[in-house]
């Protein structure tokens, strides 16, 4: 068992240190979704696109908000659908009617994410159309 897994069990007391370390695993994990999962790496090439044209035409402040909401959600739900495929893949690496369930409906929140940020880019950079 980890350290800090033992730590947490024992009910340790707060440390800046701890929380430093947690920052670097979460910053970790950026990094692997990066590396290793060829949607995030999609939605990264994409967000960059989305920022520059937004730079280009000029958001309003609200505008802004909804754009960096859109991102925001997709990289979450892209960030859960990854750690669940990690976490069944190593639980159940053979093949399993409720892994694959659970591996859909993990990737339904992704494509449920995506619409959104879809909207919000028509709504953003195509006055007129949904409003
Ligand atoms: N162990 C399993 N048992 C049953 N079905 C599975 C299993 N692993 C994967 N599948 C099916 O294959 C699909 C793709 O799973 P996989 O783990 O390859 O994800 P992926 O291709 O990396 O997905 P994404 O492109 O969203 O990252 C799942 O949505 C599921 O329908």
């Amino acid at each position: 068992m980890r350290a800090k897994t033992e730590r947490r069990r024992r009910g340790s007391q707060f440390s800046l240190l701890d929380r430093f370390t947690s920052l670097r695993d979460a910053l970790n994990g950026l990094g692997i979704l990066l590396v290793e999962q060829h949607n995030a790496r999609i939605h990264f090439v994409v967000a960059i696109c989305v920022l520059a044209l937004g730079l280009l035409t000029g958001l309003s402040g609200v505008e802004w908000i909804m754009v960096f909401a859109a991102i925001a959600l997709v990289w979450m739900a892209e960030a859960f659908n990854s750690s669940l495929e990690y976490l069944a893949d190593a639980a159940v690496p053979e093949t399993h009617e409720l892994i694959g369930k659970a591996k859909d409906v993990a990737a339904a929140g992704v494509l449920i994410s995506a619409g959104f940020a879809v909207l919000v880019g028509l709504w953003v950079f195509i006055p007129g159309l949904i409003r």
